[in-house]
């Protein structure tokens, strides 16, 4: 069982919460937990493929998309960055957890952890205390991968009937630089100002913050050999 790093108190923080709408929480999890999690999404092979295409969500098994030809994959890459500029795109890999656990019997012993986890007591009172939202009754999850050239364009979560109270993210990301993009953005307008806080995905922090919200997973630098990963999902009401 995942556990949370005891010394976090999430009542100490809820002030912080309230006033910006958002908050990261560094050391979330119990050190093992965070490094054994980690090498167990490292050595993941299979995972979805999410991009949109023609305004419509698509997805594609990564280890295929891995034997394409290199001028299959140009030609896909050339239309996720143009499309991108012109609107709602996102490009990057996941494993709908949620999905394959609730419900159903699940075998895969990584995927069972996490949704434990993410619906242990544990966790969702501490969300509870940290949003002052006590009406937090689960939390969906994914596993989630981005490496360069990935990127989350701008959106709000907001999305009718799911209940969506605030948006999670663990971090599990080893090595960032400013310079690997990749960070969470935020954005904000006040007084007609446009402020952005930018969140680093720094290993083994916790971001939450609330729905709706405008925000964007920056594109990952060509350059990079970033492996972003993280458990993202939203904490919702039933
Ligand atoms: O990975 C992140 O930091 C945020 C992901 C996100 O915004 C989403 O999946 O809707
Ligand atoms: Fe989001």
């Amino acid at each position: 069982m995942l556990k949370l790093n005891k010394k976090i108190t999430p009542l100490s923080l809820a002030e912080r919460y309230k006033n910006n709408g958002y908050i990261q929480i560094e050391n979330i999890l119990a050190s093992p937990d965070a490094q054994q999690l980690h090498e167990k999404f490292a050595r993941q092979k299979e995972w979805n493929m999410a991009f949109r295409k023609l305004g419509a969500h698509q997805d594609l098994s990564y280890q295929s998309y891995l034997q394409w030809p290199e001028a299959h994959k140009k030609t896909l890459k050339s239309y996720l960055d143009d499309s991108a500029k012109r609107e709602f795109q996102y490009c990057y890999q996941n494993i709908p957890i949620f999905d394959l656990c609730h419900n159903k019997q699940c075998h895969v012993a990584l995927f069972n952890s996490i949704y434990q986890f993410v619906n242990s007591s544990d966790f969702l009172n501490f969300a509870r205390e940290l949003t002052n939202e006590n009406k937090i009754d689960f939390a969906d999850c994914q596993m989630t991968f981005y490496q360069s050239g990935n990127f989350l364009n701008l959106h709000d979560d907001n999305v009718k009937n799911k209940g969506r109270i605030a948006a999670y993210v663990i971090n599990l990301t080893k090595n960032w630089k400013p310079d690997d993009g990749g960070d969470l953005s935020i954005e904000k307008t006040l007084s007609g100002k446009k402020i952005i806080s930018s969140l680093p995905p720094t290993f083994n922090s916790l971001n939450i913050f609330s729905v709706p919200q405008d925000h964007q997973v920056n594109r990952i630098k060509d350059h990079s050999n970033l492996k972003r990963y993280a458990i993202t999902g939203w904490l919702r009401q039933s």
